[in-house]
């Protein structure tokens, strides 16, 4: 049985994982008409018979963390779902499970997190670079080659949460210089229910970053839920999310709307770790989002202090083991937004 025999019988994620299968490009048509294209192992473009002028090309990344696995059961469903004929999606896709070492291995990353591997080409000094440069190549390209004459492009790269979270799903809107904040993209958000957006103020290294930076792509990371080995994902928590995906891929277009109802943050400043002397003052296990009062110290790092700044500030992603370096923490505020035809934030 060969790469591709497996994946067309839509097992793209145990194809993909499977280490000891030789990948191999392939190409080939479903009885639709539908085009898919293996362009490497874990990465499978779709294109369906017709471009509209409404068309999107949308990245559906997975796995980038290789234990956060939810993510990875949804595309494998997608996957599996448009291989077999029972979903048609009407606009190109991109669909990628990321990291299958890491995936293997149930770990985050196996040197060094693969998701601060994307502001240039790396250095390819272990896994981690060579599939983020990989990935790098599959997104260049995927963009790249679309047959439409401006396509909308998207990129949702999903994650799940390492603790619990003040909010079971929410999204992260990259910092970057091209317009990257369509009203659509937010509409998007509303419309699957994520519970809360954050949007942030600096540029980053994420994949998703990568897509905005380079490509102006409409990008978020989209946190769903909390990390559990495969299997042990309750993905009914996520259906509303799951249905929104379903008629982003299978509908031209999507209606626009904001009613307020997602909860929006905008970051504060970021907490980075310049010493392996970094403690928080708090648990490990905190939760997501979690309030502190204008004054609460939080935490230091050498001789510096973290106190809450004016009026308080919530904590998302608070890890001190980090590498030196790296972001130990985003510390948050509650904001508006106007809801133009880009978002931008209110005051
Ligand atoms: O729960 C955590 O601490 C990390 C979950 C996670 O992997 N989050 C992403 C967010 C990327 C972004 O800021 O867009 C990450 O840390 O890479
Ligand atoms: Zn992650």
């Amino acid at each position: 049985m060969t790469f591709v025999d497996e994946v067309k019988k839509g097992r793209f994620l145990s194809a993909t994982c499977d280490l000891s299968l030789p990948f191999t490009v392939g190409e080939w048509i479903l009885e639709s008409g539908i085009h898919c294209k293996l362009l490497q192992r874990g990465v499978l473009q779709i294109t369906p018979i017709e471009q509209m002028s409404t068309a999107k090309d949308i990245v559906l990344s997975s796995g980038v963390h290789g234990n956060e696995t939810a993510p990875i059961e949804l595309i494998q469903q997608l996957a599996e779902g448009i291989l077999l004929g029972h979903i048609e999606p009407v606009h190109r896709l991109l669909l990628i499970i990321a990291h299958p070492e890491a995936i293997n291995n149930k770990t985050r990353f196996i040197d060094e997190n693969m998701n601060r591997l994307f502001k240039v080409r790396n250095q390819e000094r272990n896994i981690d670079c060579k599939v983020a440069n990989q990935l790098q190549e599959a997104v260049n390209s995927f963009y790249g080659s679309s047959k439409a004459i401006q396509p909308e492009k998207w990129h949702l790269d999903l994650h799940c949460a390492i603790r619990r979270s003040e909010h079971y799903t929410f999204a992260i809107s990259p910092y970057s210089h091209k317009l990257s904040r369509s009203n659509s993209l937010f509409s998007f958000i509303q419309y699957a229910k994520i519970e809360a957006v954050l949007l942030a103020n600096d540029p980053s290294s994420t994949f998703s970053w990568f897509s905005a930076e380079y490509h102006g792509a409409q990008s978020l990371t989209i946190e769903l839920g909390k990390v559990a080995d495969f299997g042990e994902n309750d993905l009914t928590l996520l259906s509303y999310f799951s249905h929104a995906l379903m008629k982003l891929i299978t509908e031209s277009t999507l209606p626009i709307s904001w009613n307020n109802d997602v909860e929006v943050y905008r970051v504060n400043r970021t907490l980075l770790k310049q010493s392996e002397s970094f403690t928080f003052s708090f648990p490990n296990d905190l939760p997501n989002f979690t309030f502190f009062e204008e004054g609460t110290y939080l935490g230091s790092d050498k001789e510096q202090e973290f106190i809450a700044d004016e009026k308080g500030e919530a904590v998302v992603f608070p890890n001190a083991n980090v590498a030196l370096g790296q972001r130990a923490a985003l510390m948050v505020k509650k904001a508006h937004i106007i809801f133009d035809e880009q978002v931008r934030l209110c005051g």
